[in-house]
């Protein structure tokens, strides 16, 4: 196990940010810690990482207790944190440099750790600029590559993707998979449920400062009652027809949204069949019909109460 953490609990004076939060991160996965903003996801990171202090708790990283002064265990770490955290000062260039020398000291390495992190975030044309040239979605690839210069075989990315365009959001989350494929044990904490859905392994759902729940996307949904939804748009229905139709086996509830009538179905077989022999008998016409899996999202709605909306 890479990351291993239990029990976590770090108060903000009388805002108690984790409370009791557990996470376990095996070797070789992408790791997405999913909730909504404020739910705790970067004072998680900050404390594993030992730049922040905690109440109660324990953290492990590489099976060794985490400590601020625990350099050899951090010369295996990247961060790439939520804000751009870069030296406006020095060119994109020197600012690679600079963070790849905190943890390589060999002078030719260091050349082509450089070159090589320029390469992968594809910033050749813009190694003599300073920041503030940069467009945010470029900043951005810097922030990363001053991250991953180093070569970490466990990376820390912290809403990476946060108010970028979308030709940046999909050349970060390529590069992301490319750093896993070569072998990097990822952390990625998001609010976006589909780059979640995309890119991870397995997911923590946080809330609140807790760990709700942890699993694959697979069976995050299987422990969620909702199914399947069929939505179907009627031209005309009475009030009594639907509620016939929730009389239906395996409904759940219907939503009415201005024609469409969104039926949620837990699990079981012949759903839709059901559906269309009772449309068939009820003689209703429909201008469209299509069937949905369960989201990320509904899984967090059914756990929470609430929407974690993309
Ligand atoms: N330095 C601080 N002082 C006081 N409260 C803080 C501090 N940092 C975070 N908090 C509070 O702790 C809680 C968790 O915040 P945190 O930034 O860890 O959440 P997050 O999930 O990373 O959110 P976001 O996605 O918005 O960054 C929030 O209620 C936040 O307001």
């Amino acid at each position: 196990m890479v990351v291993k953490v239990k029990n976590l609990v770090k108060r903000y004076k009388e805002i108690i940010a984790l409370d009791h939060f557990n996470m376990e991160v095996d070797e070789g996965e992408v790791l997405g810690l999913l909730g909504p903003n404020g739910c705790g996801k970067t004072t998680a990171i900050n404390c594993i990482l030992s730049l922040l202090s905690f109440d109660k708790g324990e953290i492990e990283v590489f099976g060794k207790k985490m400590s601020p002064d625990a350099y050899d265990i951090k010369r295996q770490i990247g961060l790439v944190p939520q804000e751009v955290s870069v030296f406006g000062n020095l060119t994109v260039r020197e600012n690679i440099d600079y963070f790849c020398g905190l943890y390589i000291y060999d002078k030719n390495l260091r050349r082509r750790f450089v070159d090589e992190a320029i390469e992968f975030v594809d910033l050749k044309d813009y190694v003599k600029f300073y920041p503030k040239k940069l467009s945010g979605g470029l900043k951005r690839r810097l922030n990363i590559a001053c991250g991953i210069v180093h070569k970490p075989k466990l990376i820390f990315l912290d809403e990476p993707t946060v108010a970028v365009d979308a030709q940046s959001r999909n050349f970060i989350l390529n590069g992301i998979k490319q750093l896993n494929e070569e072998g990097s044990t990822i952390i990625y904490t998001t609010h976006y449920l589909e780059e979640a859905e995309m890119l991870c392994k397995r997911i923590i759902i946080m809330d609140n400062g807790k760990d709700l729940v942890s699993g694959t996307k697979e069976e995050l949904k299987a422990m969620i009652t909702t199914s399947e939804k069929i939505i179907v748009s009627f031209s005309e229905i009475r009030d009594e027809t639907v509620s016939e139709m929730k009389k239906l086996p395996h409904v759940i509830d219907i939503e009415k949204d201005g024609d469409d009538y969104m039926i949620k179905f837990e699990n079981g077989f012949n759903n839709l069949t059901n559906l269309l022999e009772f449309i068939k008998e009820k003689e209703l016409t429909y201008t469209k019909l299509h069937s949905q899996l369960p989201t990320l999202n509904d899984v967090f709605l059914e756990l929470t109460g609430k929407e974690l909306r993309d």
